[in-house]
């Protein structure tokens, strides 16, 4: 069966090329969304909100807390092998809209006068009535996006296999980051115009038009499989069987390599929710500056990383590039914090930034094409699904973390803030540290991949293009 849609794919390059396009614009908007507070933080510190960094972490962690807690992403992989890429897609796209409407309806003015919000307002006190609806709509979008993000892996393997397969996936995450990019200027530009909830309603509609751009795609999947005959969504190889589930969680390539996706993307993604914030405090520059250098960072990563996989497809090596990818993640956390503020200024802002952004392209562009070389093709989709269920629970946990540990070294900082005291600021020494911590774990594991690799005989330093 593989081999036979190959044959039918090979000859439809330019379709390939579209389907990529169309399934990476939703991810361009769902990862628009996910960091649309991100530069928000100091404002939502201040009236009506009152979000104070636990809190603000806390939401950020909440994106997660379905997929780990409840076991989603799990259920999201069998959902995908089950019922196959178009209902996958549609689902998630429903899912991301969902609970993007709850994230801004808890920002409105008309929330607060609710019967709801007193509700919410009721118990737990530190955390405001507009925090925990907005969480609650952010875990419902988490759901939705990685929901997404395993479909759209699985989709790339189903067009690409045996091609470009590692170019196209750092092209889908080039789009994804561009996305990013996108927020980080947009974001403070809508919040300017109406405060968090019109970035967070503009972000909204933006999703809406991804929901379209995978609807759209849905027609060409059809297309495809109808090109290939019923026999292709039944074929047992597709299969998802639950004794897979022990297979993936017993296997070493795939318990190294979901422990090295853990702690790096625990380094990178929250880091990405307090970085304007740290910037602003250690340049002593304004959100927005700060915002639209920060920026550069995922579009830096972007740019770089369809360019690695078409190293990878060609020469290999994907293994030595998670450790090189791992070694400037420590290098570059390491200045955030220990650079003092005094001697810290835009030149070394930006050489730090572009490091870790050459981190954060080489380690996701080896990593992800590295999944079908470890596990049987017959459960890859469960394998992703897995496999971000492990680092979903750092991305849960981290942001809480970096929020509490900002706050306890800080202490007195956040009542300043939100009473508006001129010059207030955090020191983010402790959280970097911590940052740099989870990368010198990566390191080692990176290490123990290689010993892996090699016993094991994965051929992870191999080329991906046969
Ligand atoms: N805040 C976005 C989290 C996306 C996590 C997702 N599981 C993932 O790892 N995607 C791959 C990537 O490099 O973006």
């Amino acid at each position: 069966m593989t081999e036979k849609i190959q044959h039918a794919l090979s000859e439809s390059k330019t379709a390939r090329w579209i389907a990529l396009i169309l399934i990476s614009s939703t991810m361009f908007f769902a990862y628009f969304f996910v960091d649309v507070l991100a530069p928000l933080q100091e404002l939502l510190e201040k009236s009506p909100t009152f979000w104070k960094p636990e809190v603000f972490g806390m939401i950020g962690g909440g994106e997660f807390v379905l997929n780990v807690v409840a076991g989603m992403l799990i259920i999201s992989g069998i959902i995908l092998d089950k019922m196959g890429i178009r209902f996958t897609l549609i689902t998630a796209g429903l899912t991301m809209v969902l609970g993007a409407s709850l994230k801004y309806y808890a920002l409105t003015e008309g929330f607060t006068q609710t019967a709801l919000a007193s509700f919410l307002g009721s118990f737990i006190s530190g955390i405001p009535a507009s925090a925990k609806l907005a969480m609650a709509g952010f875990a419902i979008f988490g759901v939705g996006v990685e929901m997404a993000g395993i479909t759209v892996s699985k989709t790339i393997v189903k067009w690409f296999k045996g091609k470009e397969m590692a170019m196209a996936m750092g092209l889908e995450m080039a789009v994804a980051r561009l996305g990013v990019f996108a927020v980080f200027q947009l974001s403070p530009v809508f919040a300017e115009m109406g405060g968090p909830s019109k970035s967070v309603l503009m972000g909204l509609i933006f999703l809406c038009i991804g929901f379209m751009t995978f609807f759209i795609y849905t027609f060409m999947d059809r297309k495809l499989d109808k090109q290939l005959g019923e026999a292709a969504q039944l074929e047992p190889e597709d299969e998802f069987h639950l004794s897979d589930l022990g297979k993936i969680f017993t296997n070493p390539g795939f318990l190294t390599i979901a422990g090295l996706c853990v702690l790096f993307y625990s380094a990178i993604f929250p880091f990405q929710k307090f970085a304007t914030n740290m910037l602003s405090s250690k340049l002593d520059i304004s959100l927005k500056e700060a915002s639209a250098y920060f920026s550069y960072f995922p579009i830096g990563a972007g740019l770089l990383t369809p360019f690695i996989g078409w190293f990878l497809d060609k020469k290999g090596k994907g293994a030595s590039v998670m450790l090189y990818g791992a070694m400037l993640l420590v290098v570059s956390h390491l200045i955030f914090a220990l650079v003092p503020a005094e001697s810290f200024n835009t030149a070394i802002a930006l050489i730090t930034i572009v490091i870790l952004g050459v981190a954060f392209s080489l380690v996701p562009a080896s990593m992800w094409p590295s999944v079908p070389k470890i596990v049987e093709a017959r459960y890859l989709g469960s394998a992703y699904g897995c496999i971000f269920w492990i680092q979903n629970i750092g991305l849960m946990l981290v942001p809480m973390l970096i929020g509490w540990s900002l706050s306890a070294s800080n202490p007195g900082v956040s009542e300043q803030i939100a009473a508006g005291v001129e010059g207030a600021k955090y020191n983010y020494m402790v959280p970097e540290l911590i940052f740099a911590g989870f990368g010198v774990l990566a390191i080692g594991l990176s290490i123990v991949l290689r010993v892996v690799d090699r016993k094991k005989g994965y051929g992870l330093e191999l080329p991906n293009k046969k």
